[in-house]
């Protein structure tokens, strides 16, 4: 079984600078890359800033701090991934960009290196379609905010190697997470279980049944869910998640039960995405 020693993240967004934090916090030697470096100074101050409320908070120690802070390398080479065993894609939900990175990847790093994608919904034997060897390509699909969800699928494509698979079966568990295997099928297990939860809600809301706190409020405090629909839809990301309804929507062929609700399209087109532009379904002042 390959030694994961040091692992690579590509992009460092929202789920990049995730599982860049998950990583060290577990004592991994990470490269954190991304085509921007303003977005990388962002995820760094960002992952320093997290750990540091994890001190305050007794959650882990100063020189638990100071180590975390040691193995992580940021980046805007890519060729820094070079002697890395494992490297994470979590870059835009775009198969274009997704294909051109892994192409990259390939001619970067070992032969033995695997190669991983947190795709919420694309293909991973379409994203591995062009490389010379598309045995080594995987799934690793962490959920939001990775560093507390405990799940991550583990995703074959159809050439995927059963040794890669277990290798990241393994690598998982030794980063505390609970990893779950799936075939490469349109959301995987929990985004195409999700898809109604934010599709009925938007339906609901728009034919003015509820409204988006109502919706949320009952889900919470009846269904007993962490987060209500639109909650959720903007922690996540709106344009992710219409991101990954359409992808859905259209790994099925175009089945109605997967059809995206124009009103989230509306929300992507203003420009109001969630937290991370400071409104979405709701407004947030920092
Ligand atoms: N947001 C979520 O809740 C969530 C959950 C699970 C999986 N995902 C998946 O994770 C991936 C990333 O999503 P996100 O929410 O972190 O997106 P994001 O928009 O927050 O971050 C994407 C980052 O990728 C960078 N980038 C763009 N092109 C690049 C390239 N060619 N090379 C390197 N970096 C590049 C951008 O500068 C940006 O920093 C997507 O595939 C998404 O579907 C997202």
């Amino acid at each position: 079984m390959n030694q994961i020693k040091k692992a690579g993240v590509v992009g460092s967004g929202t789920m990049g600078a995730g599982i860049v934090q998950l990583l060290i916090q577990n004592g991994h030697p990470t490269v954190m890359f991304d085509i921007n470096q303003e977005a990388v100074d962002r995820a760094r101050t960002g992952i320093e800033a997290r750990l540091e409320r994890l001190v305050e908070k007794q959650k882990i120690s100063v020189n638990e701090l100071t180590l975390a802070k040691e193995l992580l390398e940021s980046t805007t080479d890519i060729n820094a991934f070079k002697d890395c065993q494992l490297v994470i894609e979590a870059a835009p939900e775009k198969i274009g960009i997704k294909r051109s990175i892994f192409q990259q990847l390939e001619e970067i790093c070992a032969e033995d290196t695997i190669l991983a994608t947190n795709t919420s919904s694309l293909s991973i034997t379409e994203i591995s379609g062009q490389i010379k060897k598309p045995t080594r390509v995987a799934g690793l699909h962490f959920f939001n905010p990775a560093p507390i969800m405990p799940l991550v699928e583990v995703i074959q494509g159809l050439k995927t190697s059963p040794e890669v698979t277990e290798t990241l079966i393994d690598f998982a568990k030794k980063i505390n997470k609970n990893p779950v295997v799936c075939k490469d099928t349109p959301g995987f297990i929990v985004n195409r279980v999700a898809r109604p939860f934010y599709n009925e809600a938007l339906r609901i809301m728009n034919d003015q049944v509820a409204s988006v706190e109502q919706i949320d409020r009952i889900m919470k405090g009846a269904g007993n869910f962490k987060m209500g629909p639109f909650e959720l839809q903007d922690l996540i990301g709106i344009d992710i998640n219409f991101a990954t309804t359409k992808s859905v929507h259209a790994g099925f062929h175009g089945e109605d039960r997967f059809r995206p609700h124009y009103y989230q399209e509306r929300m992507v087109q203003s420009g109001s995405l969630g937290r991370k532009t400071k409104g979405g379904f709701f407004s947030y002042d920092e």
